[in-house]
């Protein structure tokens, strides 16, 4: 019997004011898989992104995940039932050092108190040095181990990108939402962080869900690619489907989406 999906978008959207800028959007992921999220700079991609961690209070719609109603949650707490981002603009801390911008994401699911933290209990230290390794594990995972202790704004481009995953993954989430991950990469960095996304899908057993207008990576990595033009879906399916899919071309007009130049 096939499980119910870990998320689902029901007929979701938001309005501006006078404007749509996401409508009726539907969408079903299942636990494990990784599907892309593309289209046209203002189709309404962060804003949905937004509304999956509760930036935004959808207007209209549900969003539902493992069976529960997010709706109205904060932030916060829609990473603790499991859902983690990075940001299509790097938001790291940038005067902390490396390791302390993983171990920030820890801390905020640490399971020590407060009180322990404040009166510096034995708890407070066997659990900051649980945090301490469990970041370098991740640091490891992303090849910044040597770097921990440079200040994040020291690392250049393509080491921030990684930074913010490996600090989104600290969270624990079953679903990690990427925004434009390789977004002023190389292309021998995309070609790394292609391998290193597929890897933490099955490392972790995540569920990814990613921003990407480099065609290349979302077409070689994801299983299923939804595509928003104007706030709306106007494709669904594999990247073979997507490829030639006629509203897909005309809204890329002019764009590459073959993703295999
Ligand atoms: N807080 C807001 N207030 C008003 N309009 C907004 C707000 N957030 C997003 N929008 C509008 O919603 C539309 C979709 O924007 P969004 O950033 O989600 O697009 P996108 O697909 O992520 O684009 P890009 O690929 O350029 O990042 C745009 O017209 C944008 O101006």
């Amino acid at each position: 019997m096939a499980d119910k999906p870990l998320l689902q978008v029901r007929k979701a959207g938001i309005q501006f004011g006078g404007l749509k800028a996401v409508s009726e959007v539907n969408m079903e992921i299942n636990q494990g898989e990784l599907i892309g999220l593309i289209g046209p700079n203002g189709a309404g991609k962060t804003t949905c992104f937004n509304l999956l961690t509760g930036v935004y209070v959808p207007t209209e719609g549900d969003i539902l995940f493992n069976g529960e109603r997010l709706n109205g949650l904060p932030p916060y707490k829609v990473t603790r039932k499991g859902i983690a981002r990075t940001f299509q603009n790097i938001r790291l801390f940038s005067e902390l050092s490396v390791l302390d911008n993983v171990k920030v994401a820890y801390h905020s699911l640490a399971k020590h108190s407060i009180l322990s933290s404040v009166f510096r209990l034995p708890s407070h230290f066997s659990g900051e040095k649980e945090m301490e390794e469990k970041s370098i594990e991740f640091l490891k995972i992303f090849q910044l181990d040597k770097l921990k202790d440079e200040k994040a704004k020291n690392l250049p481009y393509g080491q921030q990108r990684r930074l913010e995953i490996a600090r989104a993954l600290a969270a624990g989430p079953k679903l990690l939402l990427l925004d434009e991950p390789a977004a002023g990469m190389n292309p021998q960095e995309t070609h790394e962080l292609m391998e290193l996304i597929a890897f933490i899908r099955n490392q972790f057993d995540l569920t990814i869900l990613l921003i990407e207008h480099d065609m290349k990576l979302v077409m070689g990595i994801c299983e299923r690619i939804y595509v928003l033009d104007h706030g709306q879906l106007i494709a669904e399916g594999t990247p073979e489907v997507i490829r030639n899919h006629p509203k897909v071309i005309e809204a890329y007009l002019g764009e590459e989406v073959a993703g295999d130049a």
